[in-house]
């Protein structure tokens, strides 16, 4: 079966004490880092130099999320700072099949991202250019949001796209995750799971991570 991966969202951690929250996770797949420009969304995280900072105490390795306007311009810094993978947004990037092979040229894995609202045909030619399809399950900008299920038959149909044409790019779901939501979206056919609130929220972190696993579907 395949491997399912959990990638737990430090936006739900105390960002005061980001080196033992990053501890707290050991047991997931990596650490899930959400960039805001307070312009792409309404909301502000961190930039480059505290990702900078993870890179170096992470023991998991990072798979940044940039919810920044002009991606093309500013992704590719990520991916020379050492994380695993860069995801950007398809609404946020003028040459995202330039910008994929600028990521891959640098050592990480590229990643896209869609809001609920953005379909997914319109990029269906490039999918060979990724190792990631994020599908957006809420909308981008805040964790602890409810799940949407109405983002559901575009998994399904990335899903199929990605099989029909024998693809090995992986498909992300970010937003809402639970142990409630997380078999519809592993149904759909996602296989990365981002989960904030779920497991930052929970006082044992590697159970959340576990019991996440466990109601996608996965064996121990
Ligand atoms: O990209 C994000 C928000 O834009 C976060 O990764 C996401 O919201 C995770 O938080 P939660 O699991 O609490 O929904
Ligand atoms: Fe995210």
């Amino acid at each position: 079966m395949t491997h399912l991966r959990i990638n737990p969202s430090i936006l739900a951690a105390d960002f005061v004490n980001l080196e033992a929250e990053l501890q707290r996770i050991a047991s997931a797949d990596a650490v899930h880092v959400d960039v805001m420009d307070n312009h792409f969304v309404p909301n502000l995280t961190l930039g480059l130099p505290i990702v900078q900072r993870i890179q170096q105490v992470s023991p998991l390795p990072l798979d940044v999320h940039l919810m920044i306007e002009d991606a093309d311009r500013w992704a590719p810094q990520y991916a020379e700072a050492g994380a695993a993978s860069v995801t950007f947004h398809a609404e946020a990037a003028a040459a995202p099949v330039k910008l994929a092979r600028e990521l891959r040229d640098a050592g990480a894995k590229a990643g896209m991202a869609l809001r609920p609202a953005t379909p997914m045909e319109p990029y269906l030619d490039m999918l060979g250019e990724l190792d990631m399809l994020l599908v957006m399950t809420v909308e981008p900008g805040f964790g602890g949001q409810s799940f949407l299920d109405l983002t559901l038959p575009k998994i399904r149909r990335a899903a199929d796209a990605i099989r029909g044409a024998a693809l090995p790019l992986v498909i992300q779901v970010d937003g809402g995750i639970t142990e409630e939501t997380i078999l519809r979206a592993a149904d759909a056919g996602a296989t990365v799971f981002v989960a904030g609130s779920s497991v930052y929220g929970a006082d044992d972190a590697a159970a959340a991570i576990t019991a996440l696993r466990s109601a996608a579907g996965q064996d121990a």
